[in-house]
C-alpha cells in the first residue's frame, strides 16, 4: 500500500528565522523544501505528496515538481499544525492510502531515507521520527484509517509518543533526522551532501555582491 505525505512549509515571510542572517535565507529556505520534496516523490512507496504553503513561488515550484499543493491561510495560533492538519484532511481523500508528516527542511534526505523510513513504518499503528537532537519531530506516521494529530513545536517528540506513536530505530545521524534550523546544521548538511536544489541556492547566494 503506498503513502499519502504531507509537507507544511512556512515560505515568505520568515522562513527559517533560526538561520540568521545567511545571505538569501528564504530562498535557501525554499530550496530545503524543493530537496526535500523531490527526495519524496523519488521514492517508490510514495504515491503522493501535498504540500502546504501560503507561499506563491513554493507552491509554483512544488507543482513543477509532481507535488500537490494545499493552500493555506495561516492561522493565528499554532499555524504550523493548522496547516498540517488541512494537509491531513486532504490526503484523508484516499482512505486506502498510509499517511505521513514530513518537515520541509531536510535538503540530505534521499529517496532510500524515505523508502526505508515507509518501511519501518509499516510496522506500527502510529510512529515517529524524533530529530537529531531527540526532543522534536522530524517525521510522523499512521497507517490508513488511524487518527493522526500533529502537535508538532518545541518537546514535540513526548507529546507525539505520549499519543502512541512509536519512535522508529534509526540512529541520530540518520539523514531523516537532520532538519536544518541553524548554521551549524546548515554546515553539517552541507559536509554531508544537501540535493540539487540547496546547493544551486548557495552557489547563487555566494555570487551576489555583499551589501
Ligand atoms: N505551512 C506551514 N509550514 C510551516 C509553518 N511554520 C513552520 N512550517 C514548516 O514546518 C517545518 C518545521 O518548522 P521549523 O523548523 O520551525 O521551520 P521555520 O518555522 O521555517 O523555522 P524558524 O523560523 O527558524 O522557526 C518546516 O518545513 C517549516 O517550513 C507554517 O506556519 N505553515
Ligand atoms: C517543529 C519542530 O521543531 P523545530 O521547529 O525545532 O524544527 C518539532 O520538532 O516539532
Amino acid at each position: 500500500m503506498s503513502w499519502s505525505v504531507v509537507v507544511p512549509v512556512k515560505g515568505r515571510p520568515g522562513a527559517k528565522s533560526r538561520l540568521g542572517d545567511v545571505p538569501d535565507r528564504e530562498q535557501l529556505a525554499e530550496a530545503f523544501a524543493l530537496d526535500t520534496v523531490a527526495a519524496l516523490l523519488a521514492a517508490p512507496a510514495v504515491g503522493r505528496v501535498y504540500v502546504v504553503t501560503p507561499d506563491l513561488s513554493v507552491a509554483r515550484r512544488m507543482e513543477a515538481l509532481g507535488a500537490e499543493v494545499v493552500p493555506e491561510d495561516r492561522a493565528e495560533s499554532d499555524p504550523l499544525n493548522a496547516a498540517v492538519r488541512r494537509g491531513l484532511a486532504v490526503a484523508r481523500t484516499d482512505p486506502h492510502a498510509h499517511r505521513a508528516v514530513i518537515t520541509g527542511d531536510l535538503p540530505e534526505l534521499t529517496p532510500g531515507d524515505v523508502d526505508q523510513a515507509l518501511r519501518l513504518a509499516s510496522a506500527h499503528r502510529r510512529s515517529m521520527i524524533p530529530d537529531a537532537e531527540g526532543t522534536g519531530t522530524t517525521a510522523l506516521f499512521a497507517l490508513a484509517g488511524v487518527r493522526l494529530t500533529p502537535r508538532f513545536g518545541a518537546g514535540s517528540r513526548a507529546v507525539h509518543e505520549a499519543d502512541g506513536h512509536v519512535p522508529l530505530p534509526l540512529p541520530a545521524a540518520a539523514r531523516i533526522r537532520r532538519d536544518v534550523d541553524t548554521a551549524d546544521d546548515l554546515a553539517e548538511a552541507l559536509r554531508l551532501g544537501a540535493g540539487v536544489h540547496t546547493r544551486a541556492a548557495l552557489a547563487v547566494a555566494a555570487q551576489r555582491p555583499s551589501a
